[in-house]
């Protein structure tokens, strides 16, 4: 570790927009929470915080912030005081490693349940604010329709709210870690308008194994099979003669297929996506009995009375964040038939950073259960290669346990 006149010299170069004393601060802010064992270190940080400390300052060396020391150093009251002053719960240092990462990899269990509740609190609330400007934003929208009948519907902004998930990138990101913006993995529509690539497998050339964006980021491939497998029985298994189900994101149909083994009466497809319906109707998914394809945005589908209901409804789409998966869970009470219908979903967002995930999971149970849905998790380990990795632009799932999510209607 840099000593710290050499932090101060680093400090100083890379923070010239903080004034010498709020500078000064913060390095003894840091020095402080180095050596949390000291018997006066909580107070000497209360005192440095109430003189204006930044609890949120990073060294310039580790990017380690006083939170990634508190949980170093197994401190848990610190990691509570400095998480309820300002510290950022999932702020990662230059290895892109957050606090609660640091804390993990010691086995300080205290120090990464706190800066667990704290990040899934944040989530929550953060989900709550979004939530809450998105009902703002319509009833503006409607007022301005009613005035303006001629209003373009592109204006509106689905889920564009600031929830706080995290991406693969590690990097200085802070509150909000996603793909850089121009990225087509970060843009739906944009998405939708870009060319797919499907490219088969070396072994057999008729089946398709992967499916990239023009950015080269990763739509689906095959490893996921085994997910897409023990989806398909958590979700079919003892369902009524003649079932309905619903999927929406076609991808390379791997779930769908499966879904048909189970002859499901009515089979609805949602996929907006012109290259993955050409494929679809390449494989003559248009003619066979029970399906339905709804080519169109799932956004649109569910204003469409015509979708109706399911006995099991499974998503799965590309290039959405958090924001937007919450968007389709508020629609699940009209999706589905009754107190037996089960969801999943593909839950692969944060599928790069254990500590990311693990808050993720608990929001979106949390959110689930808020409309009514009690969630079991399965754990899966999936088997990959590096290989499947080659030609793509960034991996999206690197983690050692998988959790699928099963919902039913809580009773
Ligand atoms: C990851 S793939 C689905 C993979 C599928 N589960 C399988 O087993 O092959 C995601 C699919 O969702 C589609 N998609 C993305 N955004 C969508 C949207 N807003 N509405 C409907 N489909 C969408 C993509 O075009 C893509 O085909």
């Amino acid at each position: 570790m840099a000593s710290v006149s050499e932090q101060a010299a680093h400090g100083a170069a890379s923070t010239s927009t903080l004034s010498t004393e709020q500078l000064e601060l913060n390095l003894a802010l840091l020095v402080t929470c180095q050596s949390p064992d000291h018997p006066r270190a909580l107070q000497s940080v209360k005192e440095l915080i109430e003189r204006g400390a930044d609890a949120w300052y990073e060294d310039s060396e580790l990017g380690w912030s006083s939170l990634h020391y508190a949980a170093e150093s197994d401190n848990a009251e610190l990691c509570s005081y400095l998480l309820s002053h300002g510290a950022i719960w999932n702020a990662v240092d230059h290895l892109g490693f957050a606090a609660a990462e640091v804390a993990f990899s010691l086995n300080h269990d205290a120090c990464y349940r706190i800066i667990f509740e704290e990040g899934v609190r944040q989530t929550v609330i953060l989900n709550l604010l979004g939530r809450q400007a998105e009902d703002e934003d319509e009833a503006a929208d409607a007022d301005a329709e009613d005035e303006q009948p001629q209003a373009d519907a592109e204006a509106d902004h689905p889920g564009g709210t600031a929830v706080a998930i995290a991406s693969d990138e590690g990097g200085c990101a802070h509150m909000v870690l996603q793909p850089e913006h121009a990225d087509l993995a970060n843009d739906n529509d944009k998405f939708l308008k870009s060319k797919l690539r499907f490219i088969p497998s070396a072994d057999d050339p008729e089946v398709v194994e992967r499916c990239l964006d023009e950015d080269g980021n990763m739509v689906m491939a095959a490893w996921e099979t085994d997910i897409m497998e023990r989806t398909t029985r958590l979700l079919c298994e003892g369902q009524p003669e003649g079932f309905s189900i619903l999927n929406v994101g076609f991808g390379l149909g791997i779930v769908d297929r499966l879904f048909q083994t189970y002859k499901p009466g009515r089979h609805v497809i949602v996929e907006a996506h012109p290259d993955a319906l050409a494929l679809m109707r390449s494989q003559g998914w248009d003619k066979k009995p029970g399906v339905e394809i709804f080519g169109c945005k799932w956004e649109d589908a569910i204003n469409d009375v015509q979708l109706g209901s399911f006995d099991a409804v499974f998503w799965d789409t590309f290039s959405q964040d958090y924001a937007e998966q919450r968007v389709f869970f508020d629609e699940l009470p009209n999706l589905l038939s009754g107190p037996q219908a089960r969801f999943s979903f593909f839950h692969g967002l944060a599928g790069t950073n254990a500590f990311f995930y693990d808050v993720l999971t608990r929001v979106a149970e949390i959110d689930l259960r808020d409309i009514g849905l009690e969630t079991t998790w399965f754990e899966l380990q999936p088997q990959l290669k590096e290989e499947v990795w080659e030609g793509v632009k960034r991996k999206y799932w690197s983690l050692d346990t998988y959790r699928l999510p099963l919902s039913t209607m809580a009773l």
